[in-house]
Order: C-alpha cells, then structure tokens, then sequence
C-alpha cells in the first residue's frame, strides 16, 4: 500500500464502489489505500475507515479533500458529505479509476498540519435534517438554513418534508441526471437531502400500496413551486421507464402555464 498508482480497477458491488485514498501527510510520501464506500458513507465514516485501514494516528484530526486537478480544484468535504455523490459527477473514466496521475481522487490530510489551505469547512455544524438540531428556536433553523446556503446546499430535511431555499441561479451539480439514479430506490435520508428523493419516494409508496400519492409544495410568490415541480416530474417520468421516452414530461409540464392562467381568471 504504498504506490501512487493503486492497483487495478475497482470492484463494483451494487451501489458501492472502491475508492482510492491517497494521504497528504507529514510522515510518509505517497500512501494511498482503496476503501469500499458506499452510497450513504459519509466523509467522516470514509475518514475513519481509512484512518484504520492505514494504521494511522486515530488521535488526530483528519479530513478529505476530493481534488478534480491536483493543486487548482481542491475541495475540503465536510464531515456530513458523501463521496460517492461527489465520485457521481467525475467523467466516467475517472468514476471507474481514480489514479492520482488521472486528476480525480481523494486526500486524506491532517487537518492540523493544513489549516488555512482548502478551508472552506466552516466551524458550526451542519444539519441535513434540521430534526437534529439540539435545540429548536426560529432563530436556530434559520441559522441552519443560512449557514446550509452559504455551502450551496438549498435542500434540508424536516424529517420527511423538504425544505428548499430558491438559489435564483442554475446549480448544475444538483440536477446532473445520473443523480436520478442515484436516489432511485434510497431510502428518504440516505443520502443528501434532494427533490429527486421525495419523487423516488412518493412514486415506490404509490407503486408499493397502489394508491395515489400527493406532494405537495408551499411557499411564497416566486419561492419556487414551478421549478421544485419541474425537477419532480422529471425525476418521476425518467425514473418510469414506460413512460421516459413517451413525451410525458413535456406533456405535463406544459399544463402549468394553462393551469396558472386559470388561477387568474
Ligand atoms: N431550484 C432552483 N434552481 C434555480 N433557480 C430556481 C430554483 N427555484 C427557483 N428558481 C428561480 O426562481 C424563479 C421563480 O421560481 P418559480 O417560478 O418556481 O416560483 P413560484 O413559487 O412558482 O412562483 P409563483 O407562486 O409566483 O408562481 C425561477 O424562474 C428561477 O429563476
């Protein structure tokens, strides 16, 4: 386990995958060592794991860095994020193998040693379901929120009801379509809270029970209930594969301007 090349393609096994650790630290030159990380790992189970499997100091704080071009696109994940959501967006090539000399992988790096390099880790905690916070005033939630916002991440639990906040900006990350996939069949807070999540949700309970489901979307003028309900029924219709290449999508989504014109009349 000390190479900067790995040592052969990954296993794939369902959802899990291997993914390729490298180490930035003081005491050794370029260790690396494959993890068997799952969908719903996050980075500080992938962070301890590794810290075992490497023999490491588990006295130390560590953290992970997923890097798209060594020394340009470094980012610090935070202990809550999953890896393989980020591993999700990498080009294909790099999904399958991650060699260090291929630009995408991940650091494990003491964080004591690189405080002030990468830092967009922010000291308050984050919440993906804001019933996990210690104590619930209007003030806390809307910290939670804010502080969620500022890392770009405008979808948070409430336990089963999802709140989104409008970011008035295109975030491709969010919707790149193997992000369908990736919530099909996961349980609601498996993964990073998502709009794709309560559609995948909504669409197993109606198949499961056969019987009709609602979801319902509330929110101010301009909030965003047209968009959060585009990315609803594009989740549902291309998750439904009878129905992907019918034209549903554009069919339903083309009553909502009839619909809002009936709103004012
Ligand atoms: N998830 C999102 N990602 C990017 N932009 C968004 C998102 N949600 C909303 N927006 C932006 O905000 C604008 C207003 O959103 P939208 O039309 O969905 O609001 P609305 O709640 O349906 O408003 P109204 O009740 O007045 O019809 C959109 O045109 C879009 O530019």
């Amino acid at each position: 386990m000390s190479t900067t090349e790995g040592a052969g393609p990954p296993e794939h096994d369902g959802e899990a995958r291997v993914v390729q650790i490298y180490t930035r630290l003081p005491q050794d030159a370029a260790t690396y060592c494959p993890l068997q990380v799952s969908a719903g790992d996050t980075a500080r189970s992938v962070i301890h794991n590794a810290v075992v499997t490497l023999g490491l100091n588990a006295g130390q704080t560590y953290s992970l860095l997923e890097v798209r071009r060594p020394g340009r696109e470094e980012r610090l994940l935070e202990a809550g994020d999953r890896p393989l959501e980020r591993v999700l967006l990498w080009p294909p090539i790099a999904q399958r193998w991650h060699p260090q000399t291929h630009g995408y992988f991940f650091i494990l790096q003491d964080q004591q040693a690189n405080n002030g390099d990468n830092q967009v880790e922010n000291s308050s905690k984050d919440y993906d379901d804001l019933c996990d916070l210690q104590t619930v005033t209007e003030e806390g939630i809307l910290e939670a929120l804010r502080q969620r916002f500022y890392r770009l991440k405008i979808y948070t639990y409430a336990g089963n009801i999802l709140i989104a906040i409008n970011p008035n900006k295109f975030l491709p990350l969010y919707y790149n379509p193997k992000y369908v996939k990736m919530y099909e069949n996961q349980p609601l807070g498996k993964l990073s809270p998502h709009i794709f999540a309560i559609a995948d949700v909504a669409l197993r309970a109606m198949l499961n029970r056969q019987v009709n489901q609602c979801i319902v979307l509330s929110g101010e003028s301009g909030s965003g209930k047209t968009e959060s309900s585009s990315y609803l029924i594009h989740c549902l219709t291309a998750i439904s594969k009878k129905t992907y290449s019918s034209g549903l999508e554009r069919t339903v989504l083309g009553a909502g301007p009839v619909l809002e014109v009936g709103h004012f009349v």
